[in-house]
């Protein structure tokens, strides 16, 4: 079953062309990769779904119903989560406290309802040792699973992980990558943007490739990363 889809979203600042003509389906419980040049538009993909973006055209479907010109906060009421690539949580709040935010502005709940919640969602993120520490005082790793975190906090059944492996080390995003897999087999469809390709690819059933706004590929990853399409883009080899 079809959780999301995109049908021929486009989106342009001035003159230049973020999202071309982008379709895709994303299936309930699925892992998908994006991956694609700088600038080729992923992180403003995520701001289109997200809704902190508008589409100029196209539509977006989730659940079977338009999303399309729904603000931001209804679509993670609904349960369309994200993590941002400069993760920016409130730096004097405590590690509990960003995530109490987060779950009781992503699921409109009280602080005494979403607290247990919280608890939980810090122990399976690695967070819980670090529960009463300052947001602000947290290292790279720390902070991209706060980040997590907070997503999470907001009970998505879509999350949109926007280049969280970036930055962190082979063993903290071994670690990271554990964290996502488990997230998915509680059966979170996960669309995930990163340049850490052997990361993304240990997790993801299919990749999409973006290049100037386009999806130029789509696919299982062995046959994406052997593709014409990832050899010119990549590696500028005209095949
Ligand atoms: N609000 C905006 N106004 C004008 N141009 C923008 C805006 N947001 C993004 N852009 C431009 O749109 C293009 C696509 O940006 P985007 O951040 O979506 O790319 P990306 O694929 O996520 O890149 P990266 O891999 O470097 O994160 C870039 O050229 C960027 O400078």
């Amino acid at each position: 079953m079809v959780i999301l889809a995109l049908e021929n979203v486009s989106k342009s600042f001035g003159a230049l062309k973020v999202a071309d003509d982008v379709s895709f389906a994303l299936e309930s419980g699925e892992a998908l990769g994006i991956i694609g040049p700088n600038g080729a538009g992923k992180s403003s993909l995520f701001n289109l779904i997200s809704g902190n973006l508008r589409v100029d055209e196209g539509r977006i479907i989730y659940r079977n119903e338009d999303v399309t010109r729904q603000p931001p906060m209804a679509r993670c009421l609904a349960g369309i989560g994200r993590t941002f690539q400069i993760p920016q949580p409130f730096q004097q709040l405590t590690v509990f406290e960003n995530l109490l935010v987060a779950a009781a502005y992503g699921s409109r709940k009280t602080e005494r309802e979403v607290s247990e919640r919280c608890a939980d969602i810090l122990v399976n993120t690695g967070l819980i040792a670090r529960a009463n520490q300052a947001a602000g005082s947290l290292g790279l790793l720390q902070r991209k699973r706060l980040e997590l975190a907070r997503a999470l906090a907001t009970e998505p059944k879509v999350l949109l992980l926007d280049e969280i492996a970036g930055g962190l080390t082979e063993g903290e995003c071994g670690e990271l990558v554990e964290t996502i897999r488990t997230i998915h087999g509680a059966g979170v469809a996960i669309i995930w943007v990163e340049h850490v390709l052997h990361a993304l690819n240990s997790v993801v059933s299919r990749l999409l490739v973006l290049n100037f706004g386009k999806v130029v590929g789509l696919g299982r990853p062995s046959e994406i990363m052997e593709s014409k399409a990832v050899r010119q883009i990549y590696l500028g080899i005209d095949v």
